[in-house]
């Protein structure tokens, strides 16, 4: 129970560069070396300034917006479920026609089970209409819009606890960091280049509506009618799926260089883009002003927003969670881990030890006790975590499946080696696409929209299926974690997060400004921008959001792993120095990148916290999907990103291959040099 183990590999590398051993794992070298893959920004691509209205109608993500402690796992089944219902959430349009991939016939409107869904669907309906609906009256029966699936097996993921070291130092100011390679005009030709110099929230929110947004709203309307027919179009479109994930498992051999035997190459990639003035985040430095607040607004930012209020394709948007509001130590649903019992674990919470970050739950409830990536303190084993159920193995698709990062309560594991995603549109839509998409190796399998006790779910493949005792890494991709769209909301309606604020102290006391403190809450865009900054995200184009490993270790507390050194430790521990798992991740990374480069989808597409899924296991096998379609927003034609171009407001860059190079550059640096290469450097120096 509760064992700690963990350590960081390199804590106890041998000085001085000298060789490294881990077990069997290869030699580290100690020769540094930096690889500078980084392709060539390219040109300013043809883009519309128009604001996209569309992104809020496209996915909204709600958790259950009163969760308890059972909602997240700690309760029996029953009461899970129970309080599930009547929080229906993010719900399609009654007469909307639901595409379930590959596994219907268009305009047949007919039933058909799942094979994948195993002994819990009893049947997916692909059509439905309202009045359909409303004849359901039991929460229990049949839904007939999308299918049921039966309770039987399913429970609600429990959530892991972050713990967050808040005796660090806060993060630097934000509106200081304009940092070197950045060239906004280059990039803004043909747009209002003011949108990153206006002060966000403005007194008058009609006014800065005006002045950062181009088209009229009959434009806007319009635009909005295009993309909604297209999208339409393209939901019944989408071809035969099936959860072919192994297809990305690869295998090699080597050995890693150290992290810390190597040295900072002079070609590191630094960010070039600029933080957007909305942030002041208090800087330590005493030069500087302190207690200045982004929020230059006489309107009184909202506590308690309407439920209504929400920013796209979240959960709870700019205006927050009411539910959470009201708790404001409720677990944060994207800080969490998730066990699920439909997977082989067998789990008590008691098992679980550690410290939690959203500290009103108890320590019982705790999952994990982590350090910050930076070595500071040690992991903490969640548990005896993977018991493995003997009927595990007898079952066919089932993996252990664990959800390492997210919002919690969102995903449901089925058996056939599938998973139940809570609905986001956004989301849906965007799977739809992909499945006939080039990357379509590269996402899980979607399976279409099931329902279960009033709640749509997005059926996908499991993705660790075909592993055993796997290792997990979620990376979540990009150097901006929040939706132009979000922002611009924030701008007209701020709304303040008392949860964001909270989440934001527990990790740093001194974060908040003054008026933050006074109003003990935090805009979204301003606790998502801190976040960024905190960690390798502003820096270096992702950010490592969680590591469970194979021993059943797992840290989710990376949000001030910001050093590229940072990074490469908490890489290198979770590989546990195996140059081969390294070289499978790099050769995937390289494929996929290169797949992204030429995919129209990618391209036409804002792509703002989507993640990278790592997966490996002792037998050799590693592969790498991309996961989290939520705030992957289409851009209005003939828009396009070449997703490294630096962020300014109105491109809609995200930043997403920029992080990839970087990440690919990373663990490039950790493979052990050839000798042409030792040749080389040795020459150069
Ligand atoms: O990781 P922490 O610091 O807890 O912050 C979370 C993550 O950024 C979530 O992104 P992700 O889901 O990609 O993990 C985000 O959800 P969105 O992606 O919906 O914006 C949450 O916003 P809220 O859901 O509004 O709380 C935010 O509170
Ligand atoms: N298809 C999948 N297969 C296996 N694990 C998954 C899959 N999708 C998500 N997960 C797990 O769930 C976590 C959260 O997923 P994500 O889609 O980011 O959730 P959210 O939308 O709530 O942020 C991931 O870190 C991963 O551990």
């Amino acid at each position: 129970m509760g064992q700690t183990r963990s350590h960081l590999s390199h804590s106890t590398a041998t000085p001085g560069g000298a060789k490294w051993k881990s077990n069997d794992t290869p030699h580290r070298l100690s020769i540094s070396r930096f690889r500078s893959k980084r392709k060539p920004r390219s040109e300013q691509l043809s883009r519309n300034p128009m604001r996209n209205k569309v992104l809020s109608c496209l996915g909204r993500r709600k958790r259950y917006s009163s969760q308890t402690e059972g909602d997240l796992g700690y309760g029996n089944e029953t009461a899970d479920l129970a309080a599930h219902r009547g929080h229906r959430a993010g719900k399609l349009p009654r007469d909307e026609t639901v595409s379930v991939s590959g596994e219907y016939q268009a305009d047949t409107g007919v039933f058909e089970i799942l094979p994948g869904l195993g002994d819990d669907v009893e049947a997916v309906q692909l059509t439905v209409s309202r009045e359909e609906k409303a004849g359901s009256s039991d929460a229990s029966c049949l839904e007939t819009r999308s299918g049921e699936v039966s309770c039987t097996g399913c429970t609600v993921p429990r959530p892991c606890v972050r713990e967050d070291d808040a005796s660090d130092p806060p993060a630097r100011a934000m509106e200081d960091q304009r940092v070197e390679g950045n060239d906004q005009n280059r990039f803004m030709s043909g747009f209002r280049t003011d949108l990153s110099l206006h002060p966000l929230f403005t007194s008058d929110p009609d006014t800065e509506r005006t002045s950062s947004c181009s088209p009229s709203d009959r434009d806007l309307d319009g635009g909005l009618s295009k993309l909604n027919d297209r999208i339409k179009g393209e939901l019944t479109q989408t071809e035969s799926t099936t959860g072919d994930q192994n297809n990305g498992f690869l295998a090699e051999s080597g050995s890693i260089k150290h992290p810390d035997q190597i040295t900072q190459s002079p070609s590191r990639q630094t960010f070039p883009g600029t933080i957007p003035k909305l942030i002041i985040t208090r800087d330590p430095s005493p030069s500087r002003s302190q207690g200045t607040t982004a929020l230059q607004s006489d309107q009184t930012p909202c506590l308690d927003p309407p439920a209504d209020d929400e920013s796209p394709c979240s959960d709870s948007g700019c205006g927050g969670s009411p539910a959470l509001m009201r708790s404001p130590r409720k677990l944060s649903t994207s800080s969490s881990i998730g066990l699920s019992s439909a997977s082989s674990f067998e789990e008590s919470e008691d098992d679980f030890t550690g410290s939690d970050i959203e500290s009103s739950l108890s320590p019982a409830r705790s999952l994990c006790s982590a350090g910050d990536g930076t070595g500071n303190k040690s992991w903490t084993k969640l548990k005896s975590m993977v018991h493995w159920s003997p009927l595990a193995f007898t079952l066919k698709n089932r993996s252990s499946w664990v959800q390492l990062a997210g919002h919690a309560g969102n995903f449901q594991a089925k058996e056939g080696g599938r998973l139940l995603k809570r609905y986001c549109e956004c989301e849906q839509q965007c799977l739809n696409k992909l499945m006939t998409d080039s990357l379509r190796p590269y996402v899980p399998g979607y399976y279409g929209v099931v329902q279960k006790d009033e709640q749509d779910y997005n059926l996908m493949d499991d993705l660790l299926v075909g592993f055993d005792s796997p290792s997990i890494m979620d990376c979540k991709m990009g150097s901006r974690t929040y939706l132009e769209e979000e922002l611009m909301k924030a701008r007209e309606r701020p709304r303040l997060r008392k949860d964001m604020y909270e989440k934001m102290v527990s990790v740093d006391p001194g974060a908040p400004t003054e008026e933050e403190r006074a109003q003990q809450g935090v805009l979204k865009p301003r606790y998502m921008q801190w976040r960024e900054t905190l960690s390798s995200t502003a820096t270096l184009g992702f950010r490592i959001e969680g590591i469970k490993k194979a021993d059943g270790t797992c840290n989710t507390n990376f949000k001030k792993t910001k050093q590229r050194e940072q990074v490469m430790k908490a890489l290198d521990d979770f590989v546990d120095g195996n140059v081969q798992i390294l070289k499978l991740y790099l050769k995937r990374l390289e494929e996929l990148r290169s797949v992204l480069e030429k995919s129209h989808f990618f391209k036409t597409h804002e792509v703002v916290g989507s993640s990278l899924l790592f997966v490996h296991d002792a037998s050799g096998k590693a592969s790498i999907w991309m996961i989290d379609f939520g705030k992957m927003v289409p851009l209005p034609p003939p828009m396009m990103l070449d997703h490294r171009t630096p962020w300014v407001e109105g491109n809609r860059e995200d930043g997403y291959l920029w992080g990839m190079d970087n990440l690919i550059d990373i663990l490039s640096s950790m493979l052990p040099q050839t000798p042409c290469e030792v040749d080389r450097n040795s020459e150069e120096a």
